[in-house]
């Protein structure tokens, strides 16, 4: 029998994770492969899945390798492959602290949005310097059976329609994409949040991801939802100077996202290790090869 191949399972506000530990990028990772993993029956179940790698040992990222000495190689849950994960950030710097790669404090992390800065704090939580939105230009409509609504195009590296609702209900099931127009805006697909406003500085969201389905929480997404809202309520901190700060319920938990007057945004939340085992390799090549 082949190596035994070591994971675990994370979570932050219950956007929850496969973690596979792999310093030297030796195991292959076919988007079959992660499928099987996040399958919430047959698998370990998640979002997503957190492939942790040397930037060095990463095509995609030894060009970060000299900033940032590990890799955030992010998969859907789907397999397929995303630009970002702001929750993924936090559980991937809080699975570093376990296994001793790295302490309380500051440290860099490469993504394929680029490399980000995280703290570790003393209280448990994670703070993300998640770089700066970019609003594209364009109208947006996004539509759950027969309602629909303008929705704000913000890009956290990767994309998102965020919908203001009367109600979260509206949202309906999310078993499926919620269809959107114009098909331009999005040609790689799109995660979109349906928000309810709960207060000054305060929302809550419901999400559909791209490649993973509803989820109970997305940090993108939160950051998302966070500039949005306060574009809409006539807020932007790099011309008024004056920081923004919103609280954001997810169904998991809650986000505490804030914009900075230099346009940065920094989200924070918990990040949380639950289990660690071994992957069966001849299971995950049976699974694999379906
Ligand atoms: N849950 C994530 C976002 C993961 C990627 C997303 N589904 C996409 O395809 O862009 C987060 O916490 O940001």
């Amino acid at each position: 029998m082949s190596t035994r191949i070591a994971f675990l399972k994370g979570h932050g506000t219950e956007n929850d994770f496969v973690i596979v530990p792999d310093p030297e990028n030796a195991i292959d990772l076919p988007p079959a492969a992660v499928a099987a993993l996040c399958d919430r029956r047959a698998g370990i179940g998640g979002d997503g899945l957190l492939h942790v790698v040397r930037s060095a040992a990463h095509p995609e990222a030894e060009g970060m390798a000299a900033e940032a000495e590990w890799f955030m190689d992010y998969r859907n849950g789907d397999g397929s492959v995303a630009e970002m994960c702001g929750n993924g950030v936090r559980v991937f710097a809080r699975y570093l602290q376990r296994a001793g790669h790295v302490i309380e404090g500051d440290l860099a992390v490469a993504t394929r949005g680029g490399v980000k800065t995280v703290h570790l704090a003393k209280n448990g939580d994670v703070t993300v310097g998640m770089g700066r939105a970019v609003l594209p230009a364009g109208d947006v409509t996004v539509s759950v059976g027969e309602r629909s609504w303008p929705a704000r195009n913000v890009n956290m590296g990767n994309p998102h329609a965020v919908a203001f609702v009367d109600d979260l209900a509206h949202a309906g099931d999310l078993l499926s994409p919620p269809p959107f127009t114009p098909a331009a805006a999005y040609p790689d697909g799109v995660n979109v949040e349906f928000v309810v406003d709960r207060g000054p500085g305060h929302v809550a969201l419901r999400v559909h991801e791209r490649g993973s389905g509803e989820t109970r929480s997305c940090g993108t997404g939160a950051c998302a939802v966070a500039v949005a809202t306060a574009r809409r309520d006539g807020a932007d901190p790099t011309a008024t100077g004056t920081p923004v700060t919103y609280t954001v319920d997810v169904p998991g938990g809650t986000l505490v996202i804030t914009e900075r007057s230099d346009g940065e945004i920094e989200m924070t939340g918990p990040a949380v290790i639950v289990a660690e085992g071994e992957i069966d390799p001849d299971w995950l090549e049976a699974a694999t090869s379906v």
